[in-house]
């Protein structure tokens, strides 16, 4: 047993065995690697008309048409009101809509749930996601991603990280970003899972993994997605066969401390879903599933100079899409 303030003896080694560098990998060596098998890049996307097309040419550009590497490159129209669509069908995306995907299911909310329909969508062995909002996007992101996948077959899931400036319109907190990852999701999980406590971007919308595990993993309808899926990794793959990345530096589109509660809220929610699986805690949801914000200006109620806001955090989950597949047999690409 080792001393609770020094390193993790499982996280030193696990770091040390499995993190690799995006410049490791070369695209030419992992095209040779690829073989037969093929692979999909899924892009969830709510009102990213700003990044969504950048990000989509520039993959195209590198990875499909000057090099084959990548097969094919979805993104998910998650319920967006600006021309994220349009923008991305025009720079060569196949664009899905995440509620024609989801047709006949109960509707569900959120980035998960866009995930969940881009996995059912891909046809690709391996599956690799992205956040649509990355600006200054570079395509060792997703050869970074692939690398370990393609060079390692005990590997079957890799994790992104990278460092994370906090862009603001004055000035730059050249490592002030991932305020949720610091405040909230690190010390969880280090906390109650400390063998993932080695991820350094534990919530990175950035990873790929094999197709076959995918299918098996519930996938949390909101902002949970991603812890959920790395606790659910753990327990069905184990620590060895995951992997992560550095992928240098990442920007993207920073939201309001407000929106950044109602995720920190998603999160808590989600990971309490697990801690009762583990019989941890002793409910199967929190005592509730709201969070109550204030907001400067407002009048309602009255006495207290603010709006009070009330959002509903309580996360819903879908099921393996194995799952799915076994009850109606479907093809790869439908559901
Ligand atoms: O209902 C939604 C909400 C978001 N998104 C997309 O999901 C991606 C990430 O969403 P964003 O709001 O930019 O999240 P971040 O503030 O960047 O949150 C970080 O932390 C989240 C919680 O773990 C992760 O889901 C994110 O990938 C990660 O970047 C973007 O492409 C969004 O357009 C959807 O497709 N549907
Ligand atoms: O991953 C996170 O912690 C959240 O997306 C917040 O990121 P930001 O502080 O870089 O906006």
């Amino acid at each position: 047993m080792w001393h609770p303030l020094s390193v993790s003896p499982v996280v030193e080694a696990w770091s040390a065995y499995r993190t690799s560098t995006a410049n490791q990998w070369k695209p030419r060596d992992l095209v040779r690697a690829k073989g037969s098998s093929t692979v999909s890049v899924v892009l969830p996307a709510r009102d990213e008309q700003d990044t969504v097309g950048e990000i989509v040419r520039t993959i195209r550009r590198h990875l499909v048409d000057r090099l084959p590497l990548v097969d094919e490159v979805i993104v998910v129209d998650s319920r967006s009101s600006d021309e994220t669509a349009r923008v991305a069908g025009e720079a060569g995306a196949r664009v899905v809509d995440q509620d024609q995907m989801t047709r006949g299911l109960p509707r569900l909310e959120g980035k998960g749930d866009a995930l969940w329909a881009g996995l059912a969508a891909a046809h690709g062995d391996i599956v690799a996601f992205l956040d649509a909002d990355l600006r200054e996007f570079r395509p060792h992101f997703v050869t970074g991603l692939l690398g370990p996948l393609l060079a390692d077959p005990s590997v079957v899931y890799v994790k992104g990280f990278y460092h994370r400036p906090l862009e603001a319109s004055v000035d730059t907190e050249r490592d002030g970003g991932g305020r949720v990852t610091e405040i909230m999701a690190r010390p969880l999980l280090n906390l109650c899972w400390p063998e993932l406590a080695g991820f350094v971007q534990p919530l990175a919308g950035e990873y790929a993994g094999r197709r076959d595990l995918l299918e098996q993993l519930p996938f949390v309808s909101g902002y949970g997605v991603e812890l959920a899926m790395l606790i659910d990794l753990l327990e069905k793959v184990g620590l060895d066969a995951l992997a992560q990345v550095d992928l240098g530096e990442r920007h993207h589109r920073h939201q309001s401390t407000e929106a950044l509660g109602r995720m920190a809220a998603q999160i808590l929610y989600t990971a309490w879903s697990r801690l009762y699986r583990q019989g941890t805690v002793p409910t199967a949801e929190p005592a509730a599933g709201a969070l109550t914000q204030f907001r400067r200006g407002g009048a309602t109620p009255p006495g207290l100079g603010r709006e009070v806001v009330v959002h509903d955090v309580s996360v819903s989950e879908r099921p393996p899409l194995a799952q799915l597949r076994a009850a109606v047999p479907l093809r790869t690409g439908v559901l």
